[in-house]
């Protein structure tokens, strides 16, 4: 079912665009020091529960709101209540730049949550829409680390047909326009893969995914 994708950048569907290799080194080394220092802030990170009560796989802390399955809010009401962690501006900015790299154009693309997902293990994300938000605009996802199996496909269902895209550490995917309400997810990771030392732990993956909320 995966294809051998040349390592250039394509667009997989109207609005979907990946880039690999978007971030530098250096840019990947820092994100990851970024997202480590989240997950330890406050309550921390969690695995959080669906309303079937499963717990998700992945790992996450959220920033400017706190997602929850399957709404926001600015305080992390599945955990101790406390404030979500602040969005930073220079993480606006890096959204900003990626989609404005992805579609070839200046954009205003001002995103307001993140949500810095930890797989390990066999850890997984299942199709889902990303839909609790209130704004049109695309959606930017970056991979650090770990090697993965990044799924998408239709806005109009959850069966496929899908494209699969191996996602590598430091590659972009923004998807938005048509697609911004696309069913998408992790199947698996590819632990064999190699990673550059940016400093995630053997096997883990780390992706940051901006979005924006519609929220006041
Ligand atoms: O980990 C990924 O690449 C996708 C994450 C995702 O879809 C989400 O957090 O909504
Ligand atoms: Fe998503």
């Amino acid at each position: 079912m995966l294809e051998l994708i040349p390592r250039e950048r394509r667009t997989l569907a109207p609005g979907v665009v990946h880039i690999p290799d978007w971030l530098s080194e250096d840019a990947q080394r820092v994100l990851v020091v970024a997202a480590q220092e989240w997950a330890r802030e406050g309550p921390g990170a969690r695995h959080a529960t669906l309303p079937s009560g499963a717990r998700m796989s992945v790992e996450t802390v959220c920033l400017g709101w706190h997602w929850m399955p399957y709404r926001y809010s600015r305080t992390r009401d599945d955990q101790d209540g406390s404030p979500v962690a602040p969005f930073p501006a220079w993480l606006a900015e890096l959204g900003a730049a990626a989609v404005a790299d992805a579609y070839g154009r200046p954009v205003d693309y001002r995103p307001d949550v993140a949500l810095v997902n930890s797989y390990r293990g066999d850890a997984r994300l299942g199709l889902h829409q990303d839909r609790e938000e209130r704004a049109p605009d695309p959606v930017v996802s970056l991979s650090l680390g770990a090697a993965c199996v990044f799924r998408i496909g239709s806005p109009h269902h959850r069966r496929g047909p899908w494209q699969d895209v191996e996602l590598l550490s430091g590659d972009l995917v923004v998807f938005g326009g048509e697609h911004r309400l696309a069913y998408h997810g992790v199947p698996r990771l590819l632990p064999d893969r190699d990673v550059p030392a940016v400093g995630t732990a053997p096997g883990q993956r780390i992706n940051i995914t901006l979005r924006v909320s519609g929220l006041a």
